[in-house]
């Protein structure tokens, strides 16, 4: 198989539809919430986790066998049934409208499988395995969380809004990219590991001033 394109999807107001309300489902319901997507979910059955979720509005329930009229109207698909017939029907009818589509027990029938991610404000590392191993990019995931803290997300904020300032006053690209660089350099990502935020903003700021004068 060919290698795997990442891309990081906007989901807000985005109708995503997961067949099936198990454990699987359940977790999957989650990170489409956290990004902001509208949520349906159609099975027989949901975990009390889903039917709490659906009760404070959250997301919408539909009890039933999955069918394709579900389809209609939806961005992305996640079928997480616990029968390999349904979700393959589910895979197949995505396919033929050219929906995005993970299937959660066979991830060669989709086209997209998600990955563990670690988020620290608007950092996002995530972490693949092709399939071979959810366990290993769930422990990978658990160290990169342990090396990259909180003051990752905290420093980003600031960068941001500080590159923002060099884009629009340094004209020259030679000078614009030798303070963009100096803002991440070791001894700031250092710094960030051991959780001196404080001293991190302090460099910043003379990073940016001395690049300026
Ligand atoms: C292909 C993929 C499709 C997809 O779901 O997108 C898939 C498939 C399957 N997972 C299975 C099992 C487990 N999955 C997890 C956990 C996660 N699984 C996730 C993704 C993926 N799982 C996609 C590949 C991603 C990749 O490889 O990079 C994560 C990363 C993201 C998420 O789901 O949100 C999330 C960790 C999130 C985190 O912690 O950060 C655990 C561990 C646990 O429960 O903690 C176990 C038990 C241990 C084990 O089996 O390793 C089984 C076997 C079922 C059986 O036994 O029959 C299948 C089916 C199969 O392999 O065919
Ligand atoms: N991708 C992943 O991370 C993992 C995937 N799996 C796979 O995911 C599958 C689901 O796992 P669980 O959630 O633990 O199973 P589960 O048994 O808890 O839930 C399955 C759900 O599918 C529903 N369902 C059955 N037929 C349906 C239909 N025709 N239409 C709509 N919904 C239907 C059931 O009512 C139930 O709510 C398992 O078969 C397993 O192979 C398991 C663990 C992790």
């Amino acid at each position: 198989m060919s290698r795997r394109y990442f891309i990081s999807l906007n989901l807000t107001g985005k109708t995503c539809l997961v067949v099936g309300g198990g454990q699987v489902a359940e977790r999957k319901v989650h990170s489409l919430l956290e990004c902001g997507a509208h949520v349906v979910v159609v099975s027989p059955s949901i975990t009390p986790g889903l039917a709490k979720l659906a009760e404070e509005d959250k997301l919408v329930y539909r009890q039933g066998y999955y069918r394709v009229s579900d389809l209609a109207g939806v961005f992305l698909v996640i079928g997480a049934a616990n029968r390999e017939e349904v979700n393959r029907q589910v895979a197949d009818d995505c396919a033929v409208r050219n929906l995005i589509v993970n299937i959660v027990d066979d991830q060669a029938k989709g086209n997209f499988f998600v990955p563990a991610v670690v988020r620290r404000g608007d950092l996002s590392i995530a972490v693949s395995t092709d399939g071979k191993s959810p366990m290993l990019a769930r422990k990978i995931r658990e160290d990169l969380e342990k090396t990259y803290g909180a003051p990752f997300g905290e420093f980003l904020e600031l960068l941001g809004d500080l590159r923002q300032e060099v884009i629009r006053n340094v004209a020259d690209r030679d000078l614009k990219r030798a303070i963009l660089e100096n803002m991440v350099d070791s001894e700031v990502l250092s710094l960030l590991k051991e959780g001196c935020i404080e001293r991190v903003k302090e460099r910043l700021r003379s990073a940016y001033r001395s690049g300026r004068s």
